[in-house]
């Protein structure tokens, strides 16, 4: 089971050896689109296995060939996944294979090259009420793509209460922009890396995850 980090108390990096492993081959620069495309997938499955472990269960009476049973469910929550595009949607596929009845919301935003701030371009959302939200995105390294992500969110009437946050690799300095911002939003990673070179990418990292997940440059 994940345990918080010990500098970041909302901070649980998933080091199962499977997630690890497969991180490994995604972070090498020789990795085709390819692989890097299903092994993004691979790991979201594997993380999404420990970030839903915190969901509400209840007993629901059903009857088996044998006897009436009250048998363990979800509770009520239903839920909903919500990719920052565009490399979020890599991580978004391992997702709904895990939770296939989960709704599927989209954040456009892209960080001008410039500013590293981002710009948002898109937002479609399900409807809040009583749904937990998923947002994945495999980057956070400023932080401030996962913080305008959960402002769009919160705008929508979604608490922090009802949001968690997915990421593959993060930087230092962006999970701390993200808790400064929304201090109770538990933040799953697959790796804390070093820091941010002077072009906002992280150390050592895995480059730029969109292009490397599409082929683009
Ligand atoms: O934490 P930040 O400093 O804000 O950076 C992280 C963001 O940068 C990347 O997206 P990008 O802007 O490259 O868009 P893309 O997914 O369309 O390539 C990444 O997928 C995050 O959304
Ligand atoms: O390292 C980084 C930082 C931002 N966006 C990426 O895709 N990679
Ligand atoms: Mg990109």
């Amino acid at each position: 089971m994940a345990t918080p980090h010990k500098d970041f108390p909302n901070l649980f990096v998933l080091d199962h050896p499977l997630i690890q492993h497969k991180l490994s081959i995604m972070r090498d620069k020789t990795t085709s689109t390819t692989q890097f495309r299903q092994l993004l997938k691979e790991i979201a499955l594997l993380m999404g296995y420990e970030l839903t472990r915190s969901l509400p269960m209840t007993t629901k009476e059903i009857e088996t060939p044998i006897t009436i049973f009250q048998a363990p469910t979800i509770a009520g929550k239903k839920v909903a996944v919500v990719p920052i595009l565009r490399a979020g949607l890599g991580m978004a596929d391992g997702l709904l294979d895990l939770i296939p009845a989960a709704r599927m919301g989209h954040i456009g935003l892209y960080r001008d090259h410039e500013t590293k701030r981002p710009v948002e371009y898109f937002v479609k959302l399900p409807d809040p009420e009583g749904r937990i939200f998923i947002l994945v995105d495999p980057m956070l390294a400023t932080g401030h793509s996962a913080s305008a992500a959960v402002d769009v969110l919160n705008k929508r009437g979604v608490s922090d209460d009802n949001i968690r946050f997915m990421a593959l690799v993060a930087a230092p300095e962006g999970v701390r922009v993200l808790s400064a911002a929304h201090p109770t939003i538990p933040v799953y990673v697959a790796a804390l890396d070093s820091h941010l070179n002077e072009n906002a990418y992280i150390v050592p990292g895995l480059g730029d995850a969109g292009d490397r997940l599409f082929g683009t440059k």
